[in-house]
């Protein structure tokens, strides 16, 4: 078995995680992909709560055959939310199961402030996907989508619908758990 691991916020999930979990599962030779939600962020990002982001990633899940599942592993951990500590647990846990790592290239300005980047690369094969407009050499693949949650934050503060940029299905359950300041009078 192979998978690749999306860990991140997920605050909320968009069509940009879709696109790159999708363009992994056709083209690199994975079985599955396992969003990972952030229990805890390493850098201190304040969050809308796990349970409701898990909820939110299984609402995206379902946009697939059953291919994209997720993770609550870190949860499960509940430490410093380090990636190469999950990643360790997972190693173990499933020694049967070869890991990969996708990581946008966004990221890679904040890997110096990662935890043991070099172990984690011993551990999966790191996939750095081309996120549109973070151009870095040895990204895997063309440009992806210029969307990201912060941006769709944004429009929900302003009374916007961003329902280009997240599934219906995810924006719903966004809805229903009151997130991101949905259904509060706006001030
Ligand atoms: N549009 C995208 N194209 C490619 N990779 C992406 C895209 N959006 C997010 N990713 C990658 O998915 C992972 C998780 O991203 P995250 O949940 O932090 O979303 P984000 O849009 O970057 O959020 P925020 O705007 O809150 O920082 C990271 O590796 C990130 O680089
Ligand atoms: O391992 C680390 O030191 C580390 C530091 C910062 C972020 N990460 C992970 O990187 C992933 C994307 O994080 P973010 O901030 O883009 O949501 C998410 O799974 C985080 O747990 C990991």
């Amino acid at each position: 078995m192979k998978v690749a691991l999306l860990g991140g916020s997920f605050n909320p999930p968009h069509v940009g995680h879709l696109m790159a979990a999708s363009y992994v599962h056709a083209t690199q030779g994975v079985d599955a992909v396992w969003l990972m939600p952030t229990f805890h962020h390493p850098f201190g990002k304040q969050l809308e709560p796990f349970d409701a982001r898990v909820r939110m990633c299984e609402a995206l899940c379902r946009e697939t055959s059953g291919w994209l599942q997720t993770s609550r592993v870190e949860r499960e951990l509940a430490g410093g939310g380090r990636t190469v500590d999950t990643l360790a647990y997972l190693v173990e846990r499933y020694p049967d199961t070869r890991f990969s790592l996708i990581i946008g290239s966004d990221i890679l300005r904040d890997l110096p402030n990662w935890k043991d980047f070099d172990r984690i690369q011993r551990m999966a094969r790191v996939l750095v996907l081309y996120r549109a407009g973070y151009p870095a050499p040895d990204t895997v693949g063309p440009p992806l989508a210029e969307v990201s949650s912060t941006q769709v934050r944004d429009q929900l503060a302003r009374g916007l619908e961003p329902s280009e940029l997240v599934p219906s299905a995810v924006l719903a359950v966004a809805r229903e758990e009151g997130l991101f300041g949905l259904g509060r009078p706006r001030g």
